[in-house]
């Protein structure tokens, strides 16, 4: 089984994924880290020395990789992963795949986010709090209709980690 976790950059996929990999005794896999370990720059270093065309295609293609490989794990997705391309439907059409899309409301994924936007290309150039909101406002309001498509949506907001990785596992038995 792949456990595939979904959502806005800073909304605990990476976190939660981990956890809930310990809990499970399954493998735990970060789509950003895939990446880095494959290409070996960081993402920041391929947007910036390639640009996000080449990130992309990068991220369908290990996307592929991992939901075609074998063995009981969870996957921790980048942020943008789903919106691109036709990864949404190969998610959802694995059929050792249950996707889970962590919702996060933009005051929470501002607090989240406010000490670590430096290794985030798309919002290191974000200052104040208000231009946190309005870019987020619009980006979450883009990509919502792919996340929203996961088997199971679980809010976050104000939840411990360990309390967002008891409800996933509930929904798995
Ligand atoms: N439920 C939570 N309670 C407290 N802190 C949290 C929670 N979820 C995430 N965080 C914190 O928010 C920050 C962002 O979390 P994380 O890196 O897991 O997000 P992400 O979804 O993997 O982001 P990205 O898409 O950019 O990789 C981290 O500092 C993490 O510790
Ligand atoms: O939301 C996004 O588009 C991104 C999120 C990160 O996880 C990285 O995959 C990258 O910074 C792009
Ligand atoms: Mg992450």
């Amino acid at each position: 089984m792949i456990i595939v976790l979904m959502g806005y950059m800073g909304c605990g996929k990476s976190t939660i994924g981990r956890q809930l990999s310990k809990i499970l005794r399954f493998d735990f896999l970060d789509l950003d880290d895939y990446i880095e370990s494959k290409e070996q720059y960081s993402v920041k270093e391929i947007f910036n020395n390639k640009g996000e065309i080449y990130f992309r295609k990068k991220e369908a293609t290990y996307l592929k990789e991992i939901l075609e490989s074998k063995g009981n794990k969870v996957l921790a997705l980048g942020g943008g992963t789903p919106c691109y391309g036709n990864n949404i439907d190969l998610i959802l059409n694995s059929k050792i795949s249950k996707s889970f899309y962590l919702k996060a409301s933009i005051p929470q994924l501002i607090s989240n986010l406010k000490n670590e936007k430096d290794k985030r290309p798309l919002i290191s150039h974000l200052n104040s709090k208000e231009e946190f909101a309005e870019y987020l406002g619009k980006h979450l309001f883009e990509r919502s209709p792919f996340y929203s498509k996961a088997n199971y949506t679980i809010s976050t907001d104000q939840k411990s980690v360990s309390e967002i990785v008891e409800k996933i596992v509930l929904k798995l038995v």
